[in-house]
């Protein structure tokens, strides 16, 4: 199953269908929609956020679904806790992403122990890193895969691009397969994660965030 997994999105795009509380498109109907919008046009995996997004993901769609579960927006918050990870899997999801970072994490456990509990359910593990360093002891504690979805986020500004350095370093560092996440912005960005080395590609708001893309027109209109 896991060989399988990893050789159906090599070289492909996921697409991470999310939307915060109190955004209009929060909610498993519309997330749903979305992996159902995207499917059809290639996208090789979903990633997803919650137990309901997930559950209602998985209902309509038969790619390779990463699930996580944010919980909070400081510190470990992505999949926090072997619970959380528990309740991603059994909603459905085959990948659950989780908090890679060397962070404390708010029950005082290690990531080690998440992976345990994914793992006894059948299902693989992504950690999502920021550094190399990160990756490098995820890839210890047993993730079957490492993304850069946590890069630039852990402290000081946010950069504007996505960090292909990373990618390209944990890509010739790594046995497990790297994924590129996060600021890729498009198409062109995506292929050059790949050129760097990531095994699979995930893009989030530069397809499914309509407020995102709206202000990049908005911005580029003003900038005139
Ligand atoms: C840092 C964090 O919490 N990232 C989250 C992880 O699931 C999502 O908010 C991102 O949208 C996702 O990583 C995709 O990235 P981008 O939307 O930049 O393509």
């Amino acid at each position: 199953m896991k060989e399988n997994l990893l050789a159906a999105i090599r070289g492909g795009l996921v697409v991470s269908c999310q939307a915060a509380a109190g955004l209009p498109l929060h909610g498993p109907t519309f997330m749903a929609a979305m992996a159902r919008s995207v499917a059809p046009a290639g996208a090789v995996g979903i990633r997803a956020n919650g137990v309901a997004d997930v559950r209602a993901i998985r209902s309509v769609v038969t790619l390779p679904l990463i699930g996580l579960w944010k919980d909070g927006d400081t510190g470990v918050y992505i999949t926090p806790t072997a619970g959380h990870a528990r309740a991603v899997a059994e909603a459905g999801a085959d990948v659950v992403a989780v908090d890679g970072t060397l962070r404390p994490r708010p029950d005082g456990r290690g990531f080690a122990d998440t992976v345990a509990a994914v793992h006894e359910l059948g299902r693989l593990v992504m950690a999502d890193v920021a550094t190399v360093d990160e990756g490098l002891a995820a890839e210890q504690a047993g993730a079957d895969l490492v993304s850069t979805t946590l890069s630039g986020y852990t402290g000081g500004p946010v950069p504007t691009g996505p960090d292909l350095d990373l990618v390209a370093e944990l890509a010739k560092r790594l046995a497990v397969p790297l994924v590129a996440e996060g600021r890729i912005a498009s198409p062109e960005q995506a292929r050059r994660a790949l050129e760097a080395g990531a095994w699979s590609v995930v893009v989030g708001s530069a397809i499914t965030a309509p407020q995102t893309i709206t202000a990049r027109f908005v911005d580029a209109l003003a900038a005139r």
